[in-house]
């Protein structure tokens, strides 16, 4: 008799909020995949049987979920490389592991930050209406942008992801600052041509562009706040693909209501979606995606074999390659 597959509970599988059914049938090819609504059928019968809990970052891993998951479950696999919604030690306390996927986000989010930052600085998505609407007749003034080549931009958080950002930004012969927690090595420094800046407050003071690239910590919670936004040159654009919550947005509101700063791009808002009635939604002058850095179906594909394989390891009792130990780097 074929021997019975590893039960793993899965976030979403499919339908309308759900994973693409495609990437569901690689783990369907390791797993006997249940998904919530099945869990809640009999959560007494399957809660115990299921070792792997596949997760999305919108959908909290609640405590009563994980106890019920209980004895059996093994690891938490996270798929996309943010662990902020998931509480490590609480995990880490009912014997299970905790593991991401770093590393195969890094080129579809740098790709996003570098689609963000041209659109806002050259108002792509104003023109785009423009073109579109049968009144127009001429170029307005308003579509007049900045200039991306040979200005400087300032990465902050220089982990895969903001090194990532400044090989693209090579190619528009940006000067590039950043700042971390620790300095790269020399060679890594070169090899994107970019100045360590020890101090956060002169890379904001001479930025054109202000990347941010830092993971959520309690360290990074509110980096950029009212003072940080008022050193910004009032020509600057802040571009934050990180976590929302790395942004004071009422500070933002009044920083971009006000003109100290020229604009704003956001991947990332906090809360995610912001309701209808929130400013920022208002203001002319921000461009915000839905928290799209990763969604390209290569990157997609990816994370789902990264999963499957940090999963399979954990079951087998083998060491598990991106486990979450410590938030040790706020970079991502
Ligand atoms: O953390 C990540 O990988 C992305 O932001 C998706 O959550």
């Amino acid at each position: 008799m074929a021997e019975e597959k590893t039960w793993a509970l899965v976030s979403e599988v499919g339908g309308e909020h759900g994973y693409l059914e495609e990437l569901a049938d690689i783990l369907k090819q390791h797993f006997r995949i249940i998904c919530y609504r099945e869990l809640l059928e009999d959560p007494v019968l399957h809660g115990p049987k299921i070792q792997v809990l596949f997760m999305w970052k919108y959908c909290p891993a609640a405590e009563p979920l994980l106890l019920g998951l209980l004895p059996s479950l093994k690891v938490v696999v996270s798929g996309g490389v943010g662990i902020d919604h998931l509480d490590v030690p609480f995990i880490n306390s009912l014997g299970a592991k905790v593991a991401n996927t770093p590393g195969v986000v890094s080129d579809s989010t740098a790709d996003l930050t570098m689609g963000l930052l041209l659109a806002s600085a050259r108002k792509i998505l104003d023109g785009h209406q423009i073109a579109i609407d049968p009144k127009t007749m001429h170029i307005p003034q308003s579509l007049m942008g900045v200039e991306v080549t040979g200005s400087t931009l300032g990465i902050i958080g220089m982990g895969e992801i903001g090194y990532k950002i400044a090989q693209r930004s090579n190619g528009f012969e940006m000067k590039i600052l950043y700042h971390n927690r620790t300095r790269r090595n020399v060679e890594d420094e070169q090899a994107v041509r970019a100045s360590y800046c020890e101090s956060l407050d002169d890379l904001l003071r001479q930025s054109d562009f202000v990347v941010i690239a830092v993971k959520l910590t309690s360290d990074t919670t509110g980096l950029v706040g009212h003072r940080e936004l008022s050193l910004m040159k009032p020509t600057a654009t802040l571009v934050n693909i990180s976590r929302g919550q790395v942004v004071d947005q009422d500070a933002l509101v009044k920083a971009l209501q006000s003109g100290s700063i020229r604009a704003a791009a956001l991947d990332v808002t906090h809360p995610e979606p912001l309701p209808r009635d929130h400013p920022l939604l208002g203001l002319p002058n921000v461009l915000i995606t839905p928290h799209i850095g990763i969604s390209t179906y290569n990157t997609a594909r990816r994370i789902v074999e990264k999963m499957v394989e940090n999963a399979l390891a954990a079951v087998k009792g083998l060491p598990v390659p991106n486990e979450v130990k410590l938030q040790l780097h706020n970079q991502c």
